[in-house]
């Protein structure tokens, strides 16, 4: 039986899910649902710590271009497609409610590759030499999502695939994005309280991976008595092992559990302690394939939940939901 407790987050737990730990699926059901983050330690993530070094360095050629090289591949030009592409500093702005100003960032969506290495939206020229970098980083993220859904999908007592069969890659459809960031560091007009690196918000999808680098904190999530807390790049002492990966659950896969899993709400400051410095982050935004079908879980540990919350939401599909929270969110 999984504690479903409501408490605010204390300390992101960091679980081991290589096949020596056999608690690993308890261990992450129960995070998700009390926490909604969980790190995963990267002994055996499959995603190599070298290859994360390496896409930060290609995160950093990419926003030290100039901005001719940024703006081809704008998310506004007709090019990049929807939600594709690079967004300047002050296009974005994740909580318009409390924000006055925009988010003080800028950003690079990749979408879901079309072939091997292959791309529906223009490739950056410092990044173009790198598409198959690119493209096995992705896949590499897609499995450890994968992994994290059928170890989910076990503690809920359902079949491992349930999750993982709904996110199948790659012919289909998806709005799976993975996503560079760069945060400028703070100039002379900053002002406490007023500027906001990423304002306040939940991620739509199912599963968020979370890549940040040593030196470079910010994020924060938000407790349920409403206090900011503040995340750790390094939540182990040890400086000798890998960092681990940050995890998340999204709306989608709250909403799909009738809020079982948790999808907690975050942003990224500048630190009081540390300001000054740029924050460069990386972030694999899984969801299923837009056509899935969200289905009620076969699992009883999420139906007791539903009976108990009443939170029963319509069968749409994973697209349809994207929409719809998109429609929440701007106001259309
Ligand atoms: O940069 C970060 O640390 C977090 C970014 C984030 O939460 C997002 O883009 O959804
Ligand atoms: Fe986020």
């Amino acid at each position: 039986m999984v504690a479903i407790k409501t408490t605010a987050p204390t300390q992101i737990p960091v679980i081991d899910i290589s096949t020596s730990n056999p608690d690993a699926p308890q261990q992450l059901l129960y995070a998700a649902s009390r926490h909604g983050f969980v790190f995963i330690k990267n002994n055996d993530a499959g995603v190599d710590p070298g290859d994360i070094d390496f896409m930060f360095r290609l995160s950093e050629a990419f926003f030290s271009a100039s901005t001719e090289v940024k703006q081809a591949v704008s998310i506004s030009s007709n090019k990049a497609g929807k939600n594709h592409g690079w967004l300047s500093r002050g296009v974005e702005k994740l909580d318009p409610q409390s924000q006055q100003r925009p988010d003080v960032k800028e950003a690079f969506n990749l979408g879901q590759p079309i072939g091997l290495g292959k791309y529906e939206q223009p490739i950056p020229e410092p990044l173009e030499p790198y598409v198959m970098t690119l493209y096995n980083f992705q896949n590499a993220c897609h499995q450890l999502c994968q992994r994290i859904l059928r170890h989910l999908a076990t503690a809920l007592g359902i079949d491992e695939d349930w999750f993982a069969t709904r996110h199948e890659q790659p012919d289909e459809r998806s709005s799976t994005v993975f996503r560079m960031l760069f945060y400028p560091q703070q100039d002379t007009s900053f002002e406490e309280g007023v500027d906001i690196r990423a304002g306040a918000h939940s991620d739509y999808g199912s599963i968020t991976l979370l890549f940040q680098l040593p030196g470079q904190p910010g994020l924060e999530i938000k407790a349920l008595s409403g206090e900011w807390t503040a995340v750790p790049v390094n939540p182990n002492n040890d400086d000798s092992e890998p960092l681990p990966i940050l995890v998340n659950i999204g709306d989608l896969l709250q909403d799909w559990t009738g809020g079982l899993l948790k999808s907690t709400v975050h942003r990224v400051i500048f630190p009081k302690e540390e300001a000054g410095g740029d924050r460069y982050s990386m972030a694999y935004f899984c969801h299923p394939l837009d056509k899935a079908l969200l289905e009620p879980v076969p699992s009883t540990v999420v139906q007791d939940n539903i009976k108990r919350t009443g939170k029963e939401t319509k069968v749409i599909t994973a697209g349809e939901h994207l929409m719809e929270r998109l429609a929440a969110t701007y106001n259309v």
